[in-house]
């Protein structure tokens, strides 16, 4: 992450009008903020390149990601704090590519706060007003408009009795309300948060989220967050982007993104614990798909995708072009731990193709069965990840307090819906149709 020492509000300018070419002229929605053909290199390494990103207007808007992988960088570029390449970035109804960030109608507020040390809260949150009011003596808001809005932006976040206090006065928790205050102060109609909430410890992080997702009610503009915390990622947002390497690979709403990732890298990287993902050889079968895994005889997955499932759908798996090994994905909450009793086999996962029990004693509906030995057990108050080696490597699984809790070295047995199996093609990593699809 990049911090900057940049005054972090920017004026707003309220009454943006549609361009004749905008949105709103070629008969879409305005969005929030519209990248076409973003791109940004340092040097020789291309840091950004996005050939469409549309923030809807209103949504909280999350951008998630690996470090370094150009999240800060769009940001600043959308804040105006960096210039694209190529491409043009459009917020509200205009094309905003050259605009000067104070005239964007953004505000930003970076991980550090960026508050000044020698001003208190008050001086602080009125800086840009005050600054604004000083540079356009004929447009910008007098002193009571001043005062008016800062009595309402303390109000908002809870700072009225901190008026006074410098910044070294105060804990982590209200300097973020502080840097909060400050950028909402100018009514941005885009709020960009760079990881706001990194600053703080665990607890005040968790009130800190629920803090910003009501502001937002409140405020009901757009709101881009930057964070490589996808737990954050996926309870804050209501539209949620995965970056990598410099490119969104992913955007939707949290519940898409993680009920049906694109691929494999937003699979792993969305979602906690991670998804299981396996390597296994896909075969025709009379009955259906084969699926294997592992190389010893009585230590493999074997798994049969009724009438080939979906994997076989528009022919991907009937002629030349099948491939012959896929990866095969299965969150750890998705599955069910089912204990084999002393004296049942261990070995050997089946992807059962009917409701019947699977061979191995396991009762259930259809779905992939799969064994191992416990190693690890990490208890987290509410539930437990229990982590395996089995057949085909090691997985994890969640149970929940109060359910039966393995101990380590135990054998464990857990069996995943069809519904709940995630396939991906091994080269490209792209998601394929799934057996329940
Ligand atoms: N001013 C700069 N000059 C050269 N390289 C830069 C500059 N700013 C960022 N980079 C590089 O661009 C890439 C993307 O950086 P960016 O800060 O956007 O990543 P990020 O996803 O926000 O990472 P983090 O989560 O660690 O903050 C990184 O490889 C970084 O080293």
């Amino acid at each position: 992450m990049v911090t900057s020492p940049v005054a972090t509000a920017v004026p707003v300018d309220a009454s943006a009008v549609g361009s004749a070419d905008g949105p709103e002229a070629r008969g879409g929605t305005v969005p929030g903020v519209l990248l076409e053909g973003v791109t940004k290199k340092y040097g020789r390494q291309t840091v950004l390149d996005v050939p469409r990103l549309e923030v809807p207007r209103g949504s909280f808007t999350v951008l998630v990601g690996p470090s370094g992988c150009g999240k800060s960088t769009g940001l600043r570029v959308i804040a105006g704090l960096e210039t694209p390449d190529t491409g043009r970035v459009i917020i509200g109804a205009d094309d905003a590519t050259n605009t000067p960030p104070g005239q964007r109608g953004v505000s930003m507020v970076f991980q550090d706060f960026a508050l000044y040390p020698h001003l208190t809260v008050e001086q602080n949150i009125s800086f840009s007003l005050r600054l604004e009011a000083r540079h356009n003596r004929r447009t910008g808001p007098s002193q009571a408009e001043i005062g008016r809005r800062v009595t309402e932006a303390c109000a908002m976040l809870g700072l009225e009795k901190l008026r006074g206090r410098r910044p070294g006065q105060l804990s982590g928790g209200e300097r973020q309300r502080v840097g909060l205050a400050r950028a909402i102060v100018r009514r941005p109609q885009v709020l960009l948060l760079d990881e706001p909430l990194s600053a703080l410890d665990a607890q005040l992080r968790q009130h800190a989220r629920a803090e910003l997702i009501r502001l937002h009610r409140e405020l009901g503009n757009t709101v881009v967050l930057v964070t490589h915390d996808q737990l954050e990622a996926l309870s804050m947002g209501t539209n949620l982007v995965v970056m990598n390497g410099g490119k969104v690979v992913q955007s939707g709403t949290p519940g898409e993104v993680y009920r049906r990732p694109a691929d494999v890298f937003v699979a792993g990287f969305v979602g906690s614990p991670a998804m299981n993902l396996h390597e296994v050889a896909v075969a025709s079968h009379p009955a259906g798909i084969e699926l294997t895994a592992g190389t010893s005889p009585d230590g493999r997955l074997r798994g049969l995708l009724p009438g080939g499932g979906a994997l076989a759908g528009g022919g991907a798996l009937a002629g030349g072009g099948a491939p012959d090994r896929v990866r095969l994905g299965w969150r750890p909450g998705d599955a069910v731990l089912e204990m084999p009793a002393p004296g049942e086999p261990s070995s050997s996962g089946e992807l059962a193709s009917t409701g019947a029990p699977v061979p191995g004693g396991a009762a259930g509906g259809p779905g992939l069965v799969v064994t191992g030995v416990v190693d690890v057990v990490e208890f987290t108050g509410d539930s437990a990840v229990v982590h395996c080696t089995g057949d085909f490597g090691r997985w994890a699984v969640t149970v929940r307090a109060g359910d039966q809790q393995p101990a380590i070295g135990d054998r464990a047995r857990v069996r995943v819906p069809l519904a709940d199996l995630h396939l991906f093609d091994v080269d490209t990593g792209r998601r394929l149709p799934t057996p329940a699809a």
